[in-house]
Parts: C-alpha cells; structure tokens; sequence
C-alpha cells in the first residue's frame, strides 16, 4: 500500500529537526485514487459540529440554516464544523465493512505499518493507529487547537490528503501556529501527500472558500502509544 518510491528518508530527518513534515505520494497511486473515489462517492458522510451530536451530512438548506449561528460560536473561542466518518466507530460495530477505508484502517493497525511508523519517527512506543474520514466543504472549518488529548496518549496526528488539485487560495490549508500570533508553516492538502506533526502542536484548517470547486477530502487521525493505565504514576 505504501510507495516505495516516497522519500521517507529525508522526511525522518525533516521530522526530526521541525516535529512536522508533509511527505508527498504516501501511498501507491491506484490505492489512494481508490480511496479517493471511496470518499468521493461512498461514504456515508455525517456533520460535525463541536458540541452537538453529529448528523447526517446537512443538505444546502440546513447549512444556510445552521452555519450563521456556528460562526457566531467560533467567534467566540474554538469551534469547528465539518463532515466526517469515524472508521474505527464504524469498524467496531460493524458497519460499511465493504468501504476501503476500513481495510486502509485494518493496514494502519498492521505489524509491518506499526514498525514502518516507530521507524519514521524514532518513537518505539507507538501502538495503535486511529482513523477517520474529513470532508470540509466550503464555509466548513476547523479553528486552532492542538490536539492534546489526557487520556489517548496521541504523539503524532496524520492527514492524508485525498483531493485532487487542490489550489491554495481555495482555503482548507493546515496551518500552524506559535502561541503568539505567527503563523510557522502552511501545508497545502496535496493529493496522496501525508501532513504529519508531532502532538500537542497548535494548528487550524482554514475556512474553505466558497469559489472552491470539490471537497477537501483525507484520512486522519492519530498515531497513539498505549493508553495511560490511571492506576500508575505518570
Ligand atoms: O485535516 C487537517 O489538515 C487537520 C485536521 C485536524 O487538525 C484535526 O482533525 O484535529
Ligand atoms: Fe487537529
């Protein structure tokens, strides 16, 4: 599934030195166009707004109904609202077992991709690989946080980038942020590139524009390490 031809060798060293790196053509290229088609055409997308249950994916009228009073809330402090697909929910309760997300999910969590990814980052600790499919639309967004999370154990956060041709002034670009004002680096969500920072880092998904002519579509999640037992010391 992975592209031998990819320079995971320098993106070892970038990784090293910066805690991010966006490495280009992740993944053999039919695969990620099957992937790409998967989202494109057969998942079966539900909205997400923070706070509320997730829903089916709103049609136009609910979204000119609903994304007013969202942006009233992100104007206030964090929030975001996208479409998604939680793989790993999926998969345990059995659910769309056909989609290839779930076998690309089933990969992730294999022995030789485990020891791939202890091997990318220098961190023999990694375990465990969750997934969920994005599509942000436009007027969709993702403001900053840093993806800490106390109890996940989360070291790394991936994106794999799934839409095709994406142009930068379409928004939808991952960006990082220092905990002043400074935007650090900017990643464009390049088809079958995989954007990975180290956790937690602060970062947003920018407003997508509304001249933005498909989706932006990836894979994403978190690369854990075992999960803290409560009972012993940190
Ligand atoms: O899609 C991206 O580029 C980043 C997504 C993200 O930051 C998140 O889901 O926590
Ligand atoms: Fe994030």
């Amino acid at each position: 599934m992975l592209n031998p031809a990819a320079d995971f060798a320098t993106a070892r060293q970038t990784l090293q030195r910066r805690n991010r790196v966006q490495i280009a053509d992740f993944l053999l290229r039919d695969i990620a166009e099957r992937l790409a088609a998967c989202l494109y055409h057969e998942v079966p997308w539900m909205t997400a707004e923070r706070g509320q249950p997730d829903s089916p994916a709103w049609d136009p009228q609910t979204r000119q109904k609903r994304m007013p009073a969202a942006y009233r809330v992100a104007s206030t402090g964090f929030h975001f609202v996208y479409d998604r697909y939680l793989i790993v929910d999926a998969m345990r309760e059995g659910r769309d077992t056909h989609l290839l997300v779930h076998q690309v999910l089933r990969f992730f969590n294999s022995p030789p991709f485990l020891a791939f990814i202890r091997e990318l980052t220098g961190d023999s600790e990694l375990m465990m690989v969750g997934a969920q499919a994005t599509r942000y639309l436009p007027g969709q967004f993702l403001r900053v946080h840093d993806d800490r999370h106390d109890e996940e154990n989360r070291r790394y956060a991936y994106v794999l980038n799934l839409s095709r041709d994406w142009q930068p002034d379409w928004g939808g670009l991952l960006h990082f942020v220092d905990d002043g004002t400074g935007p650090q680096e900017v990643f464009v969500p390049r088809f079958n590139s995989l954007s990975l920072f180290k956790v937690p880092m602060r970062h947003y998904v920018s407003f997508v524009a509304p001249w933005a002519r498909q989706p932006r579509l990836a894979i994403t999640g978190w690369w854990h390490a075992r999960p803290r037992d409560p009972a012993s010391p940190a």
